[in-house]
């Protein structure tokens, strides 16, 4: 399987557990790895028959805007399920930071894979 790259998507949105964060938009940074076999697209040189990682940025971008959740385990769910099902992506792994929670660490965040890597050739 390929994968094309998504790194350090910045998505501003309202997303904590606090009541002061309930207030604001913070920043999340994603850097997805969305499995894909882009030989067919190679070979044509054809943008229809790859994943466009404009329009899927643009997606997760306005996702964000228009969502307000508590915790980023519920975002990344969230996001990998909207992934699977608008763009059929059989495999994904998502990392996502919350870098300003924890002013102590470069940064906090989850890690997710979903999907069956080997669906593709
Ligand atoms: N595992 C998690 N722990 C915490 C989360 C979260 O989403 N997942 N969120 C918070 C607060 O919203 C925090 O980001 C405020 O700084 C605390 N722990």
């Amino acid at each position: 399987m390929d994968i094309i790259l998504i790194d350090g998507l910045a998505i501003d949105t309202t997303i904590g557990v606090y009541d002061w964060e309930k207030r604001i938009q913070q920043r999340l940074i994603l850097d997805l790895e969305l499995g894909w076999d882009i030989r067919p697209a190679a070979a044509d040189d054809d943008l229809n028959q790859t994943l466009n990682y404009a329009a899927i940025s643009e997606r997760l971008i306005e996702f964000g805007n228009s969502h307000r959740l508590e915790l980023i385990e519920t975002f990344a769910e969230r996001v990998a399920t909207l992934l699977q099902e608008e763009f059929s992506i059989p495999w994904l792994r998502l990392t996502l930071h919350k870098p300003g929670a924890v002013p102590e660490a470069r940064s906090v965040g989850v890690r997710i894979e979903r999907g069956q890597r080997n669906a593709l050739p």
